[in-house]
């Protein structure tokens, strides 16, 4: 590269200071211009405003205010700092497990709650029972009764003479072993120490859950064989997962928008909500009861979230392009119709659920997988969390991800998508004398209408192979019934409840 050097005149220094003078009476006439129309903008442009951030500010502030141990004892979802969450929702009841629970990677919980809500009557033979499965972040209160009277997250779904008719069945919801609504969860204290258990918590998985609710179910009214396990997202992995584990014990199974195994882009897109969550300072790696929690990175993994629940066709159709406010300039806080609608979703949840059990709750629907290779590497986790406790050893793992960078291995040295595939089908002949209703909606995004076709499949297979007696029924809601995607169980209460109620009979 040439340098090419430019020689400047000579300038006589008064000559300078004349010119500089000159500039700045020009500069302070044009700013004095500027001024005069806005007193505030020294800048060629106004700074833009950040609304959205100033409301950040303000609420830290006063979760910040109301952060004294006096205040925590009563905290709620107005006062804060951590709100009880078992204190936000309230008329549910607890069934109390003094025994041990032995997970399926290998840690332990030494007791648990579980809390749950009915509807109904338990028949004399005890052969009524529906247990209801709820999604990620759901509480036992499915449908109003009379020590809750507000409306539950199923309302409509369940009721006399309804697609699950209380008339008929018995029927029970709990809130799932991992919450933070009078189950025990990451938000309870540890009998151990009397402290929050925290990022202490061990890991959970799906079939965990489902084994807290048979004991339950078992302990509380006496049923050995239910009559149906229902649930629609995570809630349609646990009731696949109950009959998986407890194939004798379930009679009809409807599965509405689940999966038998986590997908890699399901894991990918709960992946990015844990980050935001877990990047957020008040996450405090797990420990911030008492304290201010995570509330913003919260809200944040709530948006990407309802990005994976609903559909872009159904958006356009809601929102289209529109703008909040066409008068105004377009701003980059939350603007068009679509950004402040997702912007107040995670507003309304940031404080309503705990962010551990949310990071807990993720990875266990990531960690689902009912092939057969799984049931016996769990079955033999499970074991030796038993030993270990029955040796009061402490269970200390190694977390630590390894030093050198994951290398990419040839496909042939991993299970190929075949062996994976024929797993699976060896694993879901569990389920081969069960009634099997399977329901997926195609504009589901986050359990992409695929996954309820294998289910179907591998489970018509599994049955042929070993001459299984259950019948399996597939029903699937095209685009032009619903676009409301992996939400569709929440809003399309008709296209869904038809084939439910059928099913039941
Ligand atoms: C993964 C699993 O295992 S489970 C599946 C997870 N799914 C969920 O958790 C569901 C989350 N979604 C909900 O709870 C929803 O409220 C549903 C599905 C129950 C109902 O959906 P909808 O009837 O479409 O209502 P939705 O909540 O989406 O929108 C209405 C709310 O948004 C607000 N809103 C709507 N449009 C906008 C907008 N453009 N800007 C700001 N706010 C808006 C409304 O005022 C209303 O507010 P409110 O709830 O405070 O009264």
């Amino acid at each position: 590269m040439f340098l090419t050097l430019v020689k400047l005149p000579r300038v006589v220094p008064n000559r300078i200071s004349v010119l500089t003078k000159a500039i700045a009476s020009f500069r302070s006439a044009s700013h004095r211009a500027t001024a005069a129309k806005s007193p505030k903008h020294t800048s060629s442009n106004p700074p833009l405003a950040f609304p959205c951030l100033d409301k950040v500010e303000k609420k830290n502030e006063a979760l910040s205010q109301s952060c004294s141990p006096s205040v925590s004892a009563i905290n709620s979802l107005e006062g804060g700092p951590e709100p009880s969450y078992s204190m936000v929702m309230t008329g549910f009841k607890i069934f109390k497990s003094k025994k041990p629970i032995f997970l399926d990677f290998g840690g332990f919980l030494p007791e648990y709650e579980i809390a749950y809500e009915t509807w109904g009557k338990l028949n004399e033979d005890k052969s009524n029972l529906i247990l209801i499965h709820t999604g990620l972040s759901a509480s036992s209160h499915a449908k109003s009764q009379p020590d809750n009277l507000k409306n539950g997250w199923w309302e409509e779904f369940i009721g006399s003479g309804k697609y699950i008719d209380t008339d008929k069945y018995f029927v029970v919801c709990t809130n799932v072993l991992g919450g933070c609504y009078g189950s025990t969860g990451p938000s309870s204290k540890d009998p151990a120490n009397n402290d929050y258990y925290g990022t202490r918590f061990p890991i959970l998985s799906v079939n965990d859950m489902v084994r807290a609710q048979r004991e339950f179910i078992r302990g509380e009214f006496g049923v050995k064989k239910i009559y149906a396990s229902v649930g629609a997202s995570m809630g349609g992995m646990q009731s696949l997962a109950y009959a998986w584990e407890f194939p004798d014990e379930v009679d009809k199974i409807i599965s509405i928008s689940g999966c038998a195994r986590s997908h890699p882009y399901s894991i990918a897109l709960r992946h990015t909500q844990r980050q935001v969550l877990m990047s957020d300072a008040n996450w405090n790696r797990g420990f911030y009861y008492e304290k201010v929690p995570p509330h913003v990175g919260m809200k944040l993994a709530r948006e990407i979230a309802t990005v994976t629940y609903r559909s872009g066709p159904e958006w356009e159709y809601r929102f289209g392009r529109n703008r909040a406010d066409e008068l105004k300039p377009p701003a980059l806080c939350p603007d068009f119709l679509v950004e402040t609608y997702l912007d107040h979703a995670g507003e309304k949840f940031c404080l309503e659920y705990d962010a551990n059990s949310f990071l807990y709750i993720l990875k266990a629907m990531d960690l689902f997988d009912l092939r057969h290779s799984n049931y016996e590497k769990s079955k033999s986790n499970r074991k030796s969390a038993q030993e270990k406790y029955n040796a009061a050893e402490s269970i200390e793992e190694d977390l630590s991800i390894p030093e050198k960078p994951y290398q990419e291995q040839v496909r042939k040295a991993t299970v190929t998508p075949e062996e994976s595939y024929q797993d699976l089908r060896k694993g879901m002949e569990r389920l081969a004398n069960n009634d099997v209703l399977v329901v997926g909606v195609e504009s589901d995004i986050l359990f992409p209408v695929w996954q309820q076709r294998e289910i179907a499949k591998v489970l018509g297979e599994a049955k042929e192979d070993i001459k299984g007696k259950g019948k399996i029924e597939y029903f699937e809601l095209g685009n032009d019934v619903s676009n409301y995607g992996h939400d569709t169980f929440l809003l399309s209460l008709k296209d869904i409840g038809g084939p439910v109620k059928q099913f039941l009979g």
